[in-house]
């Protein structure tokens, strides 16, 4: 992984969201469904819950505990690892009570690598390559471009 991603010139990137109480927290949504670009994203919250992920079909509540770090999949897993790692889709609700404070810190390899299946995971009979590479500049400009006709970046480099 270390080699395949270039991790000595890897990236991270620190993303801090807050959300203040909402008096119509049903009509709201403090960030909406998606999974993050990147390895994997460290997650820290303020106590105050509101994280959800996407199970089998339903959103579940995750605890929100003050000083643990939460560990997610993010696509560039799923991609490296050829699907046996998923990707998490998650989303932050917002509440009427407190306001809550979460830092994301995205684990990436340099936006000049390459984010293709690792090849040592594939053979063209039983496990081919289940999406295409793509740079994780191209990535990133992908997702926060109007192309994407409301799928995922995964969704598009899936094969
Ligand atoms: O606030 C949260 O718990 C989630 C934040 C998040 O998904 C993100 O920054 O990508
Ligand atoms: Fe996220």
């Amino acid at each position: 992984m270390e080699d395949r991603m270039n991790l000595d010139s890897g990236l991270q990137m620190i993303a801090a969201n807050l959300y203040p109480p909402c008096p119509q927290p049903e009509l709201a949504m403090g960030i909406p469904p998606h999974s993050d670009h990147g390895l994997l994203n460290l997650l820290m919250q303020n106590g105050v819950s509101g994280l959800q992920v996407l199970h089998n079909g339903k959103w579940i509540n995750v605890s929100s505990t003050s000083n643990c770090l939460l560990a997610f999949v993010s696509d560039h897993l799923e991609v490296v690892s050829n699907g046996k790692y998923k990707s998490v889709v998650h989303r932050a609700v917002v509440s009427n009570k407190a306001t809550r404070i979460s830092l994301a810190i995205v684990i990436a390899p340099s936006l000049d690598t390459v984010v293709e299946p690792a090849k040592e995971l594939l053979d063209s009979q039983n496990n081919p390559a289940a999406y295409i590479g793509m740079k994780h500049r191209d990535y990133l400009q992908l997702q926060s471009s109007n192309r994407l006709n409301g799928k995922s970046v995964l969704d598009n480099v899936k094969i």
